[in-house]
């Protein structure tokens, strides 16, 4: 059967766990497959001199605090609800709970090939850089995040290259950097202000009351014919999430996702986009400022081997860096990109629903932010592809500009963003308040 029609219409509305396949449906066809006209950055004689590429873990399992809604969910189901259609009754007697609590939020199988893949077909856009001989001289460095699906994807993306050399382990390392890719984790004010903060993410709790989640509700309440009070919205999401994994680690069109038509999905895509826009987005400054060191850190490589190319020879050709969704995304903001005018509220669904800061399209499962530093004939050359889409830097019509032209527009950062002082607690010393 053809594997596309197996794919449930709300496939493309689960936010941060969609599967990268949604965002590159090509790749349904190829897993292999890239598009090497994307590298052409307008100018002549350009030679790919340096890439970082920031990449989100691959497709992983729920979380704990996941696991337990769902269990909820299907109790809820089994003992209550009255099946008259034949996926509520496939729910009911052929599907199992399978998740249990010590999965929490690890790797998959899919997950680790999400990460092969993505090595392969980086390294088949920039052979020159993603090189066996670059592997060997150490010329290409792998920085994670301490998180089990992090190393577990870092680990992968290695295999995906040695696979493709054909070549025995050749004693790859990777460095675990949390400064880096859990920057969120060391910043006080972020951790106070927001993380610890019920407040910070009020829009999202107004949304929960929402006329559109209660719509959702009640028609969930209404298809499983139980009570109205039974179905909280954390069980309506619950549902949804059930439908993203079944798809994500089990390539399943799962009879939970019967529950949902692509208006439903819409809501529930919105309220996950809420939590992210004020969680690691543009809703609190700090969100973004929090990602001050991870920049300053891309900047200082480009700058290293912008400085080194004019003598012939760039020391670290490649920075592989793997994040989270919560890594990505407070680095997109702090770039300027996927800014709406209008911010992300519980009550503008209905405007926002062009809105460009959409995480299913933009965080999925594997998601990476690539930097490539072009030699060029008239000079240097900086072209940034996201999900292997070239995407232009804000404010500036190029798909590949001057390098200086994009340090210029980033100009106030490079200069200022000090994680530290962004990040510090002012606590009042009330005799200088006074
Ligand atoms: O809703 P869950 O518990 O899955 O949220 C996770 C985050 O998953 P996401 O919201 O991005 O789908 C997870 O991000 P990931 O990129 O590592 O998958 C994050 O690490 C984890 O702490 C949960 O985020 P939260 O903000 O603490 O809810």
């Amino acid at each position: 059967k053809d594997v596309n029609s197996n794919i449930p219409a709300i496939a493309n509305y689960f936010g941060t766990k969609g599967r990268y396949e949604e965002v590159n449906p090509h790749l349904l066809d190829d897993i292999l497959s890239v598009n090497k006209s994307i590298l052409k950055p307008g100018c002549t004689g350009c030679t790919a001199v340096h890439v970082t590429a920031i990449i989100r873990h691959g497709t992983r399992f729920p979380t704990s605090k996941n696991i337990r809604r769902m269990q909820r969910l299907y109790d809820l189901v089994l003992n209550e609800a009255v099946a008259t259609d034949t996926w509520l009754n496939d729910i009911k007697t052929k599907w199992h709970m399978w998740y249990t609590d010590d999965m929490d939020g690890k790797l998959v199988k899919k997950g680790r090939d999400d990460h092969r893949h993505l090595a392969v077909r980086l390294a088949t856009l920039f052979p020159s850089l993603i090189s066996e001989e670059n592997l060997r001289n150490g010329r290409i460095r792998f920085i994670t995040s301490s998180k089990h699906r992090c190393v577990d994807s870092v680990v992968a993306f290695q295999e995906g290259l040695l696979n493709l050399w054909k070549v025995a382990e050749v004693g790859l390392g990777h460095k675990i950097n949390d400064e880096l890719m859990r920057f969120f984790d060391q910043c006080q004010r972020f951790i106070e202000g927001v993380e610890n903060n019920k407040t910070a993410l009020e829009q999202v709790y107004l949304f929960k009351d929402s006329a559109e989640m209660k719509r959702v509700q009640m028609k969930m309440a209404d298809q499983l014919q139980v009570p109205y009070s039974h179905i909280t919205t954390d069980l309506v999401e619950a549902a949804f999430f059930l439908c993203s994994y079944e798809l994500a680690i089990k390539s399943l069109n799962s009879p939970w996702c019967n529950l949902f038509d692509e208006t439903d999905a819409q809501v529930l895509e919105y309220k996950n986009d809420l939590k992210q826009y004020w969680k690691r987005g543009y809703g609190h400054d700090i969100n973004r400022k929090s990602s001050c060191t991870l920049f300053h850190d891309l900047f200082n490589r480009l700058d290293r081997a912008a400085h080194e190319i004019r003598f012939g020879h760039v020391s670290e050709a490649v920075t592989i860096q793997v994040g989270h969704a919560e890594t990505l995304l407070p680095l997109l903001a702090l770039m300027g990109f996927f800014r709406d005018e209008m911010p992300l509220t519980a009550d503008n669904l209905d405007m926002q629903r062009g809105r460009t800061f959409c995480t299913s399209r933009i965080v999925p499962y594997a998601a990476n932010l690539v930097f490539v530093l072009y030699d060029c004939s008239e000079g240097l050359r900086l072209q940034f592809l996201l999900n292997e889409k070239p995407l232009n830097f804000p404010n500036i019509n190029h798909s590949a500009p001057l390098y200086g032209t994009v340090r210029e527009a980033y100009g106030e950062l490079l200069h200022g963003c000090n994680f530290e002082k962004e990040c510090e607690l002012h606590i009042p010393n009330h005799a200088n308040e006074l």
